[in-house]
Order: structure tokens, then sequence, then C-alpha cells
């Protein structure tokens, strides 16, 4: 095992978590968790089976760039008079990349086990298992059994998979078996699961394998609090407006079984790359229940309309994290002046699935940005145009159950794990209590630092 950890300049670096060594075949994963505010390139050495001249040496180069000075003033004046004293707190957080952390979300159409053992022998779990949002998805009846989804070829997972899987004395032990038991439920009843760490451990990230199907995918994990509000149900027709790179398509594949998924991408790049991703992620079989489509989403709804049961519009943004780095200040400007077109083009969006979706059915509306004017203000002004829509509310069934892993704003003044709903009088945010039922804001907070992500939910009257 090789660890080296080359260029720190502190003594700050604290690592606290055992070196694990996984027999899982074909490779062998010698993996740490590092926390260091100041070291600025991580090497880990990854074995295969083969022997060491096979050896690969992976580097993590985490540049300690610089953020962009004139987007982070527009964020202080907005966002301290939006968030209040959050803001402070939030700031810290976008501003220190090295205290982000990640979702690992698995992927149930791949062999999962070895990945679960690994998480969870690093100090990973699983967010979602055990919360009141997971209850209400893994209560839907499972329309397919065990025995549909293998006739179908939509699993690799083999049943037997976790004998391959021994303890040291060559047996099975009572974990295996539970994964095993774990593994026979996740075919017969799809469920999304994603593993979270309380430290910003860095995971790393599954190289493509010819043949094979990835086993996870790294996100932050609030981005898939837009696909629970989505509700997916087996036999649905789903499309996902906004699609590239594909990360809430994947997710809504794990939580159900939709008879039709149409991913909606009108950049070519972009689409290329949703493309990669559901090739990496999904079987064959599926190709004709998951579709792409390259058309302008704000005339979709013109095109397709009442033909859908749920529509994801995951819109374009200004996605906070990333343009605080923006590469140069010229291009943090540049975005900055087309930030006032962003609103218009979301309302569109978002009308435009109002149109595709069928009535009663259900359009969640999303964003990573902390922005009013993108977030809650789009949603106003869409539900004053369209008489047919109906707000629903996701603060007891999503920000209320999930306050221990996620800060939603309004948060109770401490920062503690109690949340305050809405209709209370917000206590440390300028928002009005009114604006907070449009949907919920995830803020990154230290310690949980998910987020920026708004989503509201909108139901279209029958
Ligand atoms: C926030 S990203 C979507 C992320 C994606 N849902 C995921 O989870 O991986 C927004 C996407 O909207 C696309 N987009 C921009 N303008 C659009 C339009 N007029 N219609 C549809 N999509 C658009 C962008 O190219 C971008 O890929």
């Amino acid at each position: 095992m090789t660890l080296i950890l080359q260029s720190f300049n502190s003594t700050r670096m604290l690592i606290y978590h055992q070196f694990l060594q996984c027999p899982s075949p074909p490779w062998r994963l010698w993996s740490c968790c590092v926390h260091c505010h100041t070291v600025s390139e991580v090497v880990l050495q990854l074995s295969d089976q083969k022997g060491p001249s096979n050896n690969q040496v992976i580097k993590r180069r985490r540049k300690e760039r610089p953020s962009c000075p004139s987007v982070l003033d527009r964020f202080d004046e907005q966002y301290s008079q939006e968030l209040g004293d959050l803001w402070a707190s939030s700031r810290a957080v976008l501003l220190d990349p090295h205290s982000w952390q990640y979702g690992v979300m698995l992927n149930r159409f791949s062999a999962v086990t070895d990945i679960t053992q690994i998480l969870q022998s690093q100090g990973f779990s699983s967010l979602l298992l055990q919360t009141h949002v997971s209850r209400v998805l893994s209560n839907a009846p499972p329309i397919v059994s065990n025995t549909e989804y293998k006739a179908g070829n939509e699993s690799v997972l083999p049943t037997t998979y976790v004998s391959k899987c021994p303890r040291d004395d060559g047996t099975t032990n009572a974990f295996s078996q539970e994964l095993q038991l774990e593994s026979s439920l996740r075919l017969s009843r799809p469920s999304l699961q994603c593993y979270i760490h309380p430290y910003p451990l860095w995971f790393p990230s599954q190289a493509h394998r010819p043949g094979q199907l990835k086993q996870y995918y790294l996100l932050n994990a609030a981005s898939l609090l837009p696909v629970l509000a989505l509700h997916v149900r087996d036999g649905e027709k789903v499309l996902d407006l906004c699609s590239a790179p594909g990360g809430k398509a994947i997710a809504i594949m794990q939580c159900a079984k939709p008879a039709l998924l149409c991913c909606n991408e009108p950049d070519p790049h972009r689409r290329d790359w949703l493309s990669r991703t559901l090739e990496s992620f999904l079987p064959h079989s599926l190709n004709t229940r998951v579709i792409v489509s390259a058309q302008d989403g704000c005339y979709f709804g013109q095109h397709e309309a009442g033909t859908y049961d749920k529509v994801l519009v995951d819109a374009p943004c200004s996605n906070d994290r990333s343009w605080l780095y923006s590469s140069s200040s010229q291009q943090g400007e540049q975005r900055l002046k087309e930030r006032s077109r962003l609103p218009a083009l979301q309302a569109q969006l978002l009308r435009s699935a109002m149109s595709a979706v069928r009535p009663g059915g259900v359009v969640v509306y999303s964003t990573c940005t902390l922005s009013s004017s993108e977030n809650f203000a789009v949603v106003e002004t869409v539900l004053n145009d369209c008489p047919e829509a109906e707000l629903e509310d996701l603060w007891e069934e999503i920000a209320i159950p999930l306050s221990k892993y996620f800060t939603f704003s309004p948060a109770h003044p401490d920062h503690g794990q109690t949340l305050h709903k809405p209709p209370l009088q917000p206590q440390n945010s300028t928002l009005s209590s009114y604006q907070h039922r449009l949907g919920i804001l995830v803020v990154p907070q230290p310690g949980k630092t998910w987020g920026p992500m708004f989503l509201s939910r909108i139901r279209r009257r029958k």
C-alpha cells in the first residue's frame, strides 16, 4: 500500500481512517480518508491483482484555485440580503472546496455489493434508506417480480454474488447474508441508494470498463431531492427536460421502472455527454424506454402537450459553486451579465413543462443556485400565469424528514437539527414566509455542505 502526500505545508493534516484492502475482483483498492485544508496534492496508488507491474498511480491534484472577486462581490451583496445570517457560513463552505462532501449513488443495474462493503468499512452510511422519504417511495407496490427483472436482463447482479465475497476464513458471514437480502430487495423493489460520509472524503470516480456498467455515480447528494420529489412510479412516462449530463436521469432509473424516460438536451456537446452517461449506467435492454431528444425545452410542451405523467425541469442557472471558480475574471463578469436573462428562460422552460405534463401530472422545478430570482420568483411567475398549476408542499415530505442531513432555509436560528416550517415567521432570513412556501432551498453549511439546491413541485389540476 502506498500513500504519498505531497506538497503539504502545514501540520494541520489529519488522517482519520484506516487503509482498507478490499478483496473484490478484479481489482484491489486501498483507500484512505484524508482531511486536510492545506494538502495540495494527494497521490493514491492503486494496484490490481496482477501485481505491482500493473500498478496505476492516480493523482488527485487539488489546486488552490482562487475565487472570482466580481462573482463573490455580487453573491455577497445579493445573498446576505436574501439569506441573512445563513449566508456567512454558506459563503465559508463555498470558498473552501476541501470541505465539500460527495455522495455515492449506487447503480442498481450493476454489481454493487463490493462497493457497499467498501463504503461501509470507510464510514459511509446510506442516506435515504432510513428516511421517511424512502419509505414513501418504497411503499409503492412492486409491479415486477425478481424473476421478471432477471428475464428482462435488466440487472447483472447475480443472487449468488455475495458468496464470492467470503470472509478471511472462507465462510460467508451474517453481514454478507444481510447484503444478499439487500440485493434481492433492490431487485424486487427499485430504490435509490446513496452513501454519504460525515467528512469530505474523496471517493475515486470509476473509469469506463468496456462491457461493464459503472457501479456508482458521484454527486452532490442534494441533487437527489428533485428526483425524490418527482415520485416516479413504475409504468409512468417521464420527461427530463434539461437532462445533460444525466445524473438525475440515472437517479430516476434507480427509483422505478418508467414506461418511458425522455432525456432532452439541446446542446450537442452536452447531449454526447448525456448519451455516454446513459450508456455507462443503463443496460442495453432499456434502450427503447430511455430515449434522448434534442429539442429546445422552451417549446417541448407545444409539441408534446399533455403527454407525460412527470416532468423534471432541472433548469440552466447561475451554478453558484462553479461560477465562484470561473476560470478568469472575464468569464465571471460575462456570466454575471448573462445572469439577468436566466429567470425569463427558466420561466419559459417551466411553462413548457406545465404544457407537456398531463392533467393531474406533476412537474418538479429545480436549480443549483441560491438566487431567489431564479428560484422562488420563477415559480411565482409561472403560478400567476397558469391557472391550472397547483403548488405542492415539500416541507413535510422532504425538508423536515431530511433536515438531519441537509440545511434548508429557513433553518432554525442555532443551525441545529430542528427546522421551522415556513408559515412560522422566518427568523434569520429576509425572504417572506409566502416565498418559502413556493419551494425548499438547500443551503450549504459546515458539516452539511450539500447544495445549493432549490426545488418546487407543481401539480397540473385535472
Ligand atoms: C443544470 S443542467 C442539468 C443537469 C442534469 N439535469 C443532471 O442532473 O445531470 C441544465 C441543462 O439545461 C440545458 N439547457 C440549456 N438551455 C436549454 C433549453 N432551452 N432547453 C432545454 N435544456 C436546456 C443545458 O445545456 C444544461 O445541460
